[in-house]
């Protein structure tokens, strides 16, 4: 069997500072014996030089497009329109099993090409358990926004920043009022992520799950001053929120932070607005009297790219050391069913 090569590409979303492969490991996978190609990109938060110290080859930003048929390009985000026919095997977040707009044209591309789509959301073990997220950055920053927007301490426009940076605006300042704090989805990633960055901010959130949504006390939920929404809804379940909670006196709550981003989707505990936020425009007022106000960004954990990089390539590691095998092949099964479901037939040069 010829050695695996895998192909770092660039991210063509230029505010993208992510990478799913970080170069200290980078260098424990050239050093398991395969080849790792990684493509110049300006924006990547690890320079090139680290990854060529770490043993990858070179390669010009996009040109994986030419890599030999039997790379396995790795990214994270959309990949560019062009070239319209795929051959490769491709591992990303492709955003395409649930019926998104353009999921059929992308899945499109694969079966022009032979190629392959191997879903990082659909990499899961055995039991279904994602292997590889960003959810804890995500919770910590929707938090971490939620506490600033609160304290009158968020300035727009959202940049990339550390976490070094984040905390010396987050840690409470002497004069800083008290407020309570509720993390819903407390158990999962995101939610131990926001919980953690509340206790930065020297707040000691209430944290809930399913043992505490299953008889909802919306009263309770709107008793506290921020509400961290961090659940993974995969079965309908009455709303957190709805429009008459939002003018009921009893509403302490002002400042809200939808880290789930369900908008739209009939899974959305939070069906109180229409539009998520976004780093230009973090907050929207959703009342005016008395206050609240939204955060819903779902691209949470680019503003920590390198704390993220290293935290997802960590678990991404062990998998790309075990390349083909189990949690690999259900993902590719997964995107055979996807083609199928949306009756796109695959050529005969597919990669199985
Ligand atoms: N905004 C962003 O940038 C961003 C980034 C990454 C993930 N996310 C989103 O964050 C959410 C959480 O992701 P995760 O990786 O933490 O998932 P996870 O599976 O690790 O955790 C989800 C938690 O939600 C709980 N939960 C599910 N339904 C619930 C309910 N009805 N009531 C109370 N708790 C409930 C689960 O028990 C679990 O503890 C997902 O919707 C994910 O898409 C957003």
């Amino acid at each position: 069997m010829s050695e695996l090569h895998l192909w770092l590409r660039h991210e063509p979303r230029t505010t993208e500072r992510r990478t799913p492969v970080v170069p200290s490991d980078a260098r424990r996978l050239v050093g398991s014996g395969l080849v790792l190609t990684v493509e110049e990109s300006p924006q990547r938060i690890f320079p090139l030089e680290e990854y060529e110290a770490a043993g990858c080859r070179r390669a010009p930003a996009g040109s994986w497009a030419s890599a030999p048929r039997d790379a396995v390009i790795l990214g994270l985000k959309e990949l560019p329109d062009e070239p319209a026919a795929l051959p490769h095997r491709h591992v990303f977040f492709g955003h395409a099993y649930k019926q998104q707009p353009g999921a059929a044209e992308l899945l499109g591309r694969f079966a022009a090409g032979g190629g392959a789509l191997l879903d990082l959301e659909y990499l899961v073990d055995d039991e279904g358990r994602r292997l590889a997220a960003f959810g804890h950055w995500a919770g910590y920053l929707g938090a971490a926004l939620a506490v600033l927007r609160h304290r009158n301490r968020l300035t727009a426009p959202l940049t990339p920043t550390t976490k070094d940076e984040l905390d010396a605006v987050l840690r409470p300042d002497a004069g800083d009022e008290e407020f309570t704090a509720l993390v819903i989805g407390a158990l999962g990633r995101s939610g131990r992520g926001a919980w953690t960055a509340f206790r930065t901010a020297g707040v000691a959130a209430t944290r809930w799950d399913l043992a505490e949504t299953r008889d909802l006390d919306r009263r309770a939920l709107l008793g506290h001053d921020v509400l961290v929404n961090a659940v993974l809804a995969t079965t309908l379940v009455p709303p957190f929120l709805r429009e008459e909670d939002l003018d009921s006196p009893a509403r302490r709550l002002r400042t809200l932070c939808d880290v789930t981003c369900d908008v739209g989707s009939p899974f959305n505990v939070l069906p109180v607005y229409d539009r998520t936020t976004d780093w230009t425009e973090p907050v929207r007022r959703l009342r005016e009297e008395p206050p609240l106000d939204l955060i819903a960004i779902d691209n949470l954990p680019s503003l920590l790219p390198r704390e993220s990089s290293a935290d997802f390539s960590a678990a991404l590691l062990p998998q790309l050391l075990a390349f083909g095998t189990g949690a690999w092949a259900r993902c590719l099964d997964r995107f055979h069913q996807a083609c199928r479901e949306l009756g796109i037939a695959e050529g005969e040069f597919r990669h199985d």
